[in-house]
């Protein structure tokens, strides 16, 4: 089995910060990740790609060849690559029962309004490739903690990735290092944590009667009865909760990479591994190796 996460959220979000943490968590556990690069305007790599789209195209280049624009060069670069899948099937080809992470640009249109990352997804689901694929979404805890229309907002553009994906999704809260309590407080220690929990724990997960109270308080009345139908669509998406991610947290990362395992339903599949050594092991128990 393969399995495939791409990893999408606005600009800045911490998408391939991200993806670097979760890299080297895995090496802690033993586990293999690769890192996919498929922004054609990254420059610094924490990890050497395993395949880096700009091996076929480089968004520079096109801006100056093409005369385009950052986003226009970014869509064209995309489309290029769409029409380049077989560059992508022998980069690909090499691996083999292997976990990639695809660190995705931050542009909203590649998503919903030119459907390209969806076309890259199935062709990664289909033919001889077959990946097993999900996806995350990173949201800036600061986003939810200072302004709540921004939050609507961010749920907004999770839920509209989500559903042209059409893959399961985890969000994920970003940057939980930064957030700070109501009163200013640094968020470290238990205090700190317990403020945070009452403050970011209604965006965690979406108490949408307290989402409501609070979007209204923000609001000319005029704007309560959409506050409400917007709060009404987040409930009916009730998948669209939150999982915090702090990348300075073992054990958060931890966390998040089991549940993007259990969307994918990673592992279940394995054959169980026969022990190297069953007569000379040491396997630390006296319970009967069989
Ligand atoms: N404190 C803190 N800073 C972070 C975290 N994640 C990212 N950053 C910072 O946020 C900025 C953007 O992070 P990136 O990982 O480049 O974000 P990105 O989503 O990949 O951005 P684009 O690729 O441009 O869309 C950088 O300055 C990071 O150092 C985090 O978890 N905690
Ligand atoms: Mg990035």
């Amino acid at each position: 089995m393969r399995y495939a996460v791409f990893v999408t959220g606005p600009a800045g979000a911490g998408k391939s910060t991200f993806c670097s943490a979760l890299i080297s968590h895995a090496q802690t556990m033993k586990r293999t990740i690769h890192y996919v690069n498929l922004d054609p305007a990254a420059t610094n790599f924490d990890y050497q790609p395993a395949v880096d789209i700009k091996d076929l195209i480089n968004l520079e280049d096109v801006m100056e060849e093409l005369e385009f624009g950052p986003n226009g060069g970014l869509v064209y670069c995309f489309e290029y690559l769409l029409n380049n899948l077989d560059w992508l099937d022998e980069e690909l080809g090499s691996f083999e029962d292997d976990y990639l992470l695809i660190d995705c640009p931050g542009q909203i249109e590649l998503y919903t309004h030119i459907p390209l990352l969806p076309r890259l997804l199935s062709h990664l689901q289909s033919g001889n490739l077959q990946f097993r694929i999900s996806a995350v979404y990173l949201l800036e805890s600061q986003f939810a903690q200072a302004d709540k229309a921004k939050f609507f907002a961010g749920v907004m553009s999770a839920m509209s990735c989500m559903l042209s994906l059409g893959c399961g999704m985890l969000c994920l809260m970003s940057k939980m290092d930064l957030i700070k309590g109501p009163a200013g407080g640094t968020g470290k220690g238990p205090q700190g944590r317990k403020k945070i929990g009452k403050e970011i724990g209604r965006y965690l997960d979406t108490d949408t009667t307290l989402l409501l109270e609070d979007a209204n308080k923000q609001t000319n009345p005029r704007f309560h009865a959409l506050n409400q139908a917007i709060v009404n669509l987040i409930e009916d998406h009730s998948i669209v909760s939150f999982l915090p991610l702090d990348i300075t947290n073992e054990d958060s990362l931890t966390s998040v990479l089991s549940h993007i395992d259990h969307t994918m339903q990673y592992g279940e599949d394995e054959e169980p591994k026969a022990p190297e050594d069953l007569d000379g092991g040491d396997f630390g128990g006296d319970g009967d190796a069989e």
